[in-house]
């Protein structure tokens, strides 16, 4: 798959850019993945509020990530996303691996200035809705901002799939997981057909495996830059 392949897969009722591509890894890929992720030495894993999860490829720092080298199993999807231009030439050197079980989420938040503004992401094991908000503005308003009124639409994520995030999805919109164990589709799901399901389906969560893949463009070569400008 190409660049120019990337456009049938765009989002179009989802605001600039959403590109969501069902299938994009097959079920012995996910079945690899999945049993990789659980190969991972214990202390890879840490534990949050709602999920665990594993970092490969440094800490993103404003002064710069201390670049660690990302696996072979890992590198290969690395390369293999890169190559569709999701993050204008260069290669992702960064991932998060999130494990969720049932009924567990993510708070709504950004993903901030430290990536390339693309995130893209592998889900394995289980579907999940993944929630938009606009950010709570800085004007005075009457009504509160809570999470509810702040919510605009939801995209379903299937195993297998790649979702890629830019522009004002990325740059603007802010996205988190409910802490659910099942999710009843509606018409606020906005690639429902493109991830074949039906408004009114009822869909139990598993536990998911999420890759989230980044370009993080500021890298430090050696520690013997730390301090420095
Ligand atoms: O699991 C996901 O798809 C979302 C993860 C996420 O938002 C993050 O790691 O920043
Ligand atoms: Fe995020």
């Amino acid at each position: 798959m190409s660049h120019e392949d990337l456009k049938q897969f765009v989002v179009s009722d989802a605001p600039p850019t959403a590109y969501y591509i069902p299938d994009f890894i097959s079920e012995d890929e996910e079945s690899y993945l999945l049993q990789q992720v659980y190969k991972s030495p214990k202390t890879k894993w840490t534990q949050l509020s709602g999920r665990r999860l594993q970092n490969w490829g440094g800490l993103p720092h404003p002064k710069g990530m201390l670049a660690e080298k990302i696996p072979g199993w890992l590198h290969m999807y690395c390369e293999k996303i890169s190559s569709l231009g999701a993050f204008s030439g260069k290669t992702a050197n960064h991932v998060l691996v999130n494990e969720y079980n049932p009924g567990e989420g993510i708070m709504p938040h950004e993903d901030g200035p430290l990536y390339h503004p693309t995130v893209t992401t592998i889900s394995l094991g289980s579907h999940t809705l993944l929630n938009f908000y606009s950010p709570i503005s800085s004007l005075e308003g009457d009504a509160p901002q809570t999470e509810e009124n702040r919510y605009l639409f939801s995209l379903l994520v299937k195993p297998r799939s790649l979702l890629i995030l830019q522009d004002e999805m990325y740059q603007r919109l802010l996205h988190g997981i409910q802490g659910y164990e099942q999710d009843t589709l509606t018409d606020k799901v906005v690639n429902l057909s493109a991830a074949g399901a039906l408004p009114g389906d009822t869909l139990t969560r598993g536990t998911r495996v999420s890759l989230t893949i980044r370009h993080v463009p500021k890298v430090m070569k050696t520690k013997l830059m730390l301090g420095r400008k």
